[in-house]
């Protein structure tokens, strides 16, 4: 099975939602508190897939929201230079700053993040700044689920939905479950169901898609997951399990399981942008579903041994040579 795009667009992929700052632990294999120095890269989960997108060769675009500073104008700087359309990225004017994301490495399986997300400008994009011109003209809108946490972003998020299902855009909804900006898990469940039931493909991890069905983490199971998004839009699901692997089901009824690639692990953050980025790749360049699932892992493999998420993101012929190395 592939998923059919129309051809006749000018974009492969216009990612909405969060586009901020990466402050990535220049010091390994110890606790923030002991953590002095910081490299800054561009992050936030759907700028880094747009970004993985544009450097395997996907005409790229992006909606958001930046604030009116040095770290605004850094964000749009390496955005347009790693070849993503930066032309509906709106400069916030009141005042909201950048997300702030501080990495913390104390071994290569244990790392975590630490989000500064108090009033951040990505989340005050509002409706009026969501044109249908632009998101006609793409293959994909690409829907982060953290740009649904709170209005107007919110509704910003609705209405591109809304007009991508319009004009024949496929929508694809990446969970990206991030805990700091949402009130309450009941709430998360009520949007994320909302947007998932609407999406053509939805792409999470299984405690993600426990948090769209309102379940404990754990609680939930891949058959029940697809028996219910399988009676709405979604005609292909990705559901991520970490070190153990990916499964893709079609509406069809196929089940494709893809395996993690073997590498030297540094840290263990960006695994699920870069595999999100090398799985659309392949989907828009008409690889089947396996391959697909190949793309995603071994991109996730390349960027899981490297320092940043988006600077790390990988070329088409580093993920062949490893998926040619291991299979
Ligand atoms: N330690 C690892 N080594 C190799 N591949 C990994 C590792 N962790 C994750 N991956 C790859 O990245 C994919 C996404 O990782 P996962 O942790 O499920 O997503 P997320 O980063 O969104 O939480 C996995 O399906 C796997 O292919
Ligand atoms: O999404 C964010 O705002 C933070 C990211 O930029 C950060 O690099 C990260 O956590 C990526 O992790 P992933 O979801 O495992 O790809």
């Amino acid at each position: 099975m592939s998923i059919e795009f129309n051809q006749d667009r000018n974009y492969d992929i216009i990612a909405i939602g969060r586009a901020c700052i990466d402050l990535n632990a220049a010091e390994y294999n110890r606790p923030m508190e002991e953590t002095m120095t910081f490299t800054k890269y561009v992050g936030g989960s759907p700028a880094n897939i747009a970004i993985g997108s544009s450097k395997l060769g996907l005409k790229a675009g992006f909606i958001g929201k930046i604030p009116n500073d040095q770290h605004g104008n850094f964000i749009k700087q390496y955005m347009s230079e790693v070849g993503i359309d930066t032309s509906n990225m709106v400069v916030d004017q009141e005042g909201h700053k950048a997300g702030l994301t501080f990495t913390e490495i104390k071994s290569p399986e244990e790392c975590s993040i630490l989000m500064y997300r108090e009033d951040v400008a990505d989340l005050y994009l509002n409706p009026d700044e969501v044109n249908e011109d632009y998101i006609k003209q793409s293959k994909i809108l690409l829907v982060s689920g953290t740009a649904l946490a709170k209005s107007p972003s919110r509704e910003a998020v609705i209405k591109a939905v809304s007009l991508a299902r319009k004009n024949d855009v496929k929508v694809i909804f990446e969970l990206d479950y991030r805990p700091y900006t949402w009130a309450s898990k009941e709430e998360t469940a009520i949007y994320y169901s909302l947007i998932a039931e609407q999406s053509d493909v939805v792409i999470g991890t299984r405690d993600e898609y426990d948090m769209m069905e309102n379940l404990e983490e754990g609680e939930g199971n891949n058959e029940a997951t697809v028996n219910y998004l399988f009676n709405h839009s979604p005609e292909l699901l990705v559901i991520k399990h970490g070190v153990d692997g990916s499964y893709a089901y079609t509406k069809s009824g196929d089940v494709y399981r893809g395996l993690a690639y073997k590498t030297q692990v540094l840290k263990t953050f960006g695994a699920g942008d870069s595999y999100a980025s090398a799985f659309l790749y392949a989907i828009v360049n008409g690889k089947d579903i396996e391959t697909a699932l190949k793309f995603g892992s071994a991109s996730a493999a390349i960027v899981v041994s490297k320092h940043s998420s988006s600077e790390a993101m990988p070329t088409v012929e580093e993920i062949e040579s490893l998926i040619a190395q291991q299979g």
